[in-house]
């Protein structure tokens, strides 16, 4: 019989939840190639992860920051994870930095290992790093941008809910963005703008991701 699984477009079949993760011990062993998704608390990290799989209820979201508290592992189903069983990619929904509802210890505690885990992780191939339409590149956005320019961790920024702000306003906040990045060494340019809510960007994300982990066959 053909195995034939990897021949399946990267996001037109069903993706499951393997691990969690709440501190950096508990890391599984570097195999296939990891796409982050990094970002304030409650910007959409784990909507959009739901949007690009079409699965609503895979990562756990909720409208108080502070939702995800672990480095949450998401891969295409039907892969052992045996070695010459791994699947192709996983996608790394984290929890959020800035102002959570919770104990700042423990807020810390995971603001360390969203740092911790986006420094030091070979196989990690990109950060899209989030910021919600609404209120832009934040202090704290910056301090991870810095981050991950320091370490040289490629990563993209993605504008969410742009369904909350007029049309006009996308196109400004595109600009202005792409401005303050643009000396930025370890930004990907192009910045993508997205509505996990009204599906939009979403095929933008899913080319750009593919493309990064080297698969052509992603829709
Ligand atoms: N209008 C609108 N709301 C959205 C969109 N994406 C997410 N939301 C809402 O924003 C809230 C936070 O979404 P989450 O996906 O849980 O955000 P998160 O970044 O994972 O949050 P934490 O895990 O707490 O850091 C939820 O109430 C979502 O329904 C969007 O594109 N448009
Ligand atoms: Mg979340």
């Amino acid at each position: 019989m053909t195995d034939n699984k990897n021949d399946k477009p990267l996001f037109g079949r069903p993706w499951t939840f393997i691990r969690g993760v709440p501190s950096l011990k508990f890391l599984p062993p570097e195999g296939p190639l990891e796409v982050a998704f990094a970002g304030r608390s409650n910007v959409g990290k784990s909507s959009l992860i739901n949007a690009l799989v079409s699965h609503k209820g895979l990562a756990r979201t909720s409208n108080t920051p502070g939702r995800t508290q672990e480095l949450n592992y998401f891969v295409p189903e039907g892969y052992s994870g045996e070695a010459g069983d791994l699947p192709p990619m996983a996608l790394v929904d984290m929890p959020g930095y800035g102002y959570a509802q919770a104990p700042k210890d423990q807020v810390d505690a995971w603001t360390k290992l969203v740092f911790d885990y986006l420094r030091g992780r070979a196989t990690l191939k990109r950060v899209y790093v989030l910021i919600d339409s609404r209120h832009g590149v934040k202090k704290n956005d910056d301090e991870v941008l810095d981050l991950l320019d320091k370490a040289a961790v490629s990563y993209q920024i993605v504008l969410t809910k742009t369904d909350k702000i007029k049309p006009p306003a996308v196109i400004k906040l595109l600009a202005d963005t792409a401005e303050k990045i643009k000396k930025r060494p370890a930004a990907y340019p192009g910045i993508i703008a997205s509505s996990s809510e009204k599906s939009e960007g979403l095929d933008d994300l899913r080319e750009a991701i593919a493309q990064t982990v080297g698969i052509t066959n992603w829709k």
